[in-house]
This record gives C-alpha cells, structure tokens and sequence, in this order.
C-alpha cells in the first residue's frame, strides 16, 4: 500500500482552493507504488493524480514537473501538472511537496502482446524527440556514479560468484563510458523507468490505444538507448526466464526506429546497454532489499530476476536492432 502520507478530504480541500480545478467531489488513496503517497482526485474540471513525494525534495523536483509540462505541452501522452492560481506548479501538504497532474486513462498491462510493445516503442521515440529542446539538465541520478558507489555496499549481500559478477559488470561499463562510442550516442531527457507497470493503456486487450506513460520521478538526462534497453529488458522478456521474446522485441524497435532511426553508435553499443540496464535494476532491488527505507513497508521486487537478466546479457548476442 502506498499511502505513506495520510491525506483527508479537509486537507484535499484546503489544497485545492489554491488551484482553479474547481470543488472536491472525491479522493480515494492509489495501493499501487513504492515512492510516493498518490490520491486520485476527481473535481469540478476533471479528474487528477495527487502526489506527495515521500523522497523527493522541493528543489529536486522542477526537472521532473517541467519536463513533464514540456511534453505535455508537445502531445506525448504524460500527466500535465497543474498550476496554482499564482503559478506555481510544486504545493506543499503536511510539510511536503506535492502536485497535482491530470489522471491519464486506462490501467497497465503486465502481460503485453505485439500491439502494446509497438505503441510503446513509438511513443518512447516521440518522447525523446519532445524532448530535445528541454532546457533543464539534470543526469540519471540513478547512472553511473550511483552503481559504483552502490554495488560495494550490496555486494556484501551475494554469494561469491554474484558479488563478482556485480562488481565485474560495473567496471566494464565504467570503461564503456569512458569511449568514443558512448560519447557519440545520442542523448536527452530520458524516463528511466519505463516498466510494463508505469504505461496505462485504454481500448481493449485486442486493440489497446496508449494512454501514456506516468512515474517520471528517475527521469533525468542520458543515453536515449538507455531507455530502449530498460524497456526491452522488462517488456519483451518471458518473465521467469528474462529471455527475450522476439515477437514483442523486434515490435517494439521496429515501432520506435520507426520515430527515430537508430544511429551507428547506438548499434555498437547496443549489447552494452542491454547489460547497463540489468545492472541498475539489479542494484536498485539489491539495495531496497537489504537495505530498505525505515518508513518502507512493501514487499521489494523480487533482485535475483535482474541477476537472471544481466547474466543472459553477458553470455548471449543482443537481440539485434533493427
Ligand atoms: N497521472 C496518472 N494517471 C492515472 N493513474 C495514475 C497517474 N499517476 C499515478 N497513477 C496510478 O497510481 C499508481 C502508482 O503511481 P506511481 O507513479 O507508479 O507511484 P510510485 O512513484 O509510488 O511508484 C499507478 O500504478 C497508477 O495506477
Ligand atoms: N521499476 C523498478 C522499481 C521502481 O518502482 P516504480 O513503481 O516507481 O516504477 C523495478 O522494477 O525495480
């Protein structure tokens, strides 16, 4: 259950005499998530998502609500966040920050046919593209520099053979970093996290239409391909295996180079990239399940399916590009 920061309907209220959205007709606590407290918020102009950051700071958070605002602004489907009566888009309740957005339809599908991968694929491509005169920066806070001063406070956790894998696997990308390749693959605001769970869809299992993307809170600047290969890793995998299902892969990139091309970086750095995304899920569940927030009271995703993952990345040819 993720509502960390209890929120009533008096608290609802005075927050939104701020907003022009019109009077409260109802909030109900969102169960789904692990970092933030979330209502949806239905009022006399529509229906909203309440958040509470329960990690983010007030100063973290403009790059996150601007760049949503941006590719809002420019049709990619992601929540629109709301502005005060005197323009501000960042609030505050029981001395946090919080905003509201818009409530995008439709509900996630943890089981995706070649429909949703495509439609995904395309939307990713359009939204790097959005992005690109984004005038905010701010890196994956989640990148490099986190795996390496992560991993040695994990890998004590692991079996030997694990733990030096891990480390191993830090290492090469810290070298593949420091090359011309890397270098020449182009970048911009990227979403990160883009999971099965963080993309709603409305129309029918059969003929599903996007609804958008939501959770765009490890958005940050870096390698577009980065977030083809988080997508790929989580949407085209049989998921007790972590072995790519070729249908939903090969849909999915045909979908986005579709947008945009890919480019001869990208190409060669492609296995690469595959393995620097298992590799941060794989730290990021390594470290909430060992070391978890004191305030966490959700089950952590399960980390040895990304160890599955990042061990096939190391030992088989990527699933090619198209
Ligand atoms: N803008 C939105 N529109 C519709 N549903 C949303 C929106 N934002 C969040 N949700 C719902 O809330 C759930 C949790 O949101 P999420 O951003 O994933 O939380 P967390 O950041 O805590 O992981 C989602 O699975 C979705 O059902
Ligand atoms: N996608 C990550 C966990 C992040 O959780 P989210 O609910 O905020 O997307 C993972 O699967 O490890």
């Amino acid at each position: 259950m993720a509502v960390f920061t209890p929120v009533d309907e008096a608290d609802a209220r005075d927050l939104l005499a701020r907003y022009p959205l019109g009077d409260l007709i109802s909030l109900r606590g969102i169960a789904s998530g692990i970092e933030n407290t979330n209502y949806f918020l239905t009022t006399g102009r529509g229906e909203f998502v309440l958040t509470v950051f329960e990690r983010l700071t007030r100063e973290q958070l403009p790059f996150y609500i601007e760049l949503m605002r941006h590719l809002a602004e420019r049709t990619v489907p992601v929540p629109d966040p709301q502005a005060t009566v005197d323009g501000q888009r960042i609030a505050e309740l029981h001395g946090k920050p919080c905003a509201i957005v818009t409530r995008l339809p439709g509900q996630c599908d943890m089981a995706p046919a070649e429909a949703h991968c495509a439609l995904v694929g395309a939307a990713l491509a359009r939204m790097h593209l959005a992005g690109r005169d984004f005038p905010l920066r701010q890196p994956n806070l989640l990148g490099l520099d986190w795996w390496r001063a992560t991993a040695p406070v994990v890998a004590p956790y692991l079996g030997e053979q694990a733990a030096a894998m891990l480390l191993d696997e830090v290492r090469i990308q810290a070298e593949f970093a420091q090359g011309a390749t890397w270098r020449a693959l182009p970048e911009g605001p990227a979403h990160c996290d883009l999971f099965r769970d963080n993309v709603l869809f409305a129309g029918t299992p059969e003929a599903p239409e996007l609804g958008g993307f939501i959770d765009f809170y490890f958005a940050g600047c870096d390698r577009w391909l980065f977030d083809v290969a988080v997508c790929l890793n989580d949407w085209c995998v049989a998921p007790a295996s972590g072995e790519f299902r070729p249908a939903l892969a090969a849909a999915f990139l045909r979908a986005y180079a579709g947008v945009r091309p890919f480019e001869p970086a990208e190409y060669a750095a492609w296995a690469a990239m595959l393995r620097a995304a298992a590799l941060r899920f794989w730290i990021s569940r390594l470290f909430d399940f060992h070391l978890p927030r004191p305030a966490q009271t959700l089950t952590p995703h399960d980390p040895t399916h990304f160890e599955r993952i990042l061990r096939l990345r190391r030992t088989q040819a990527p699933f090619p590009l198209p």
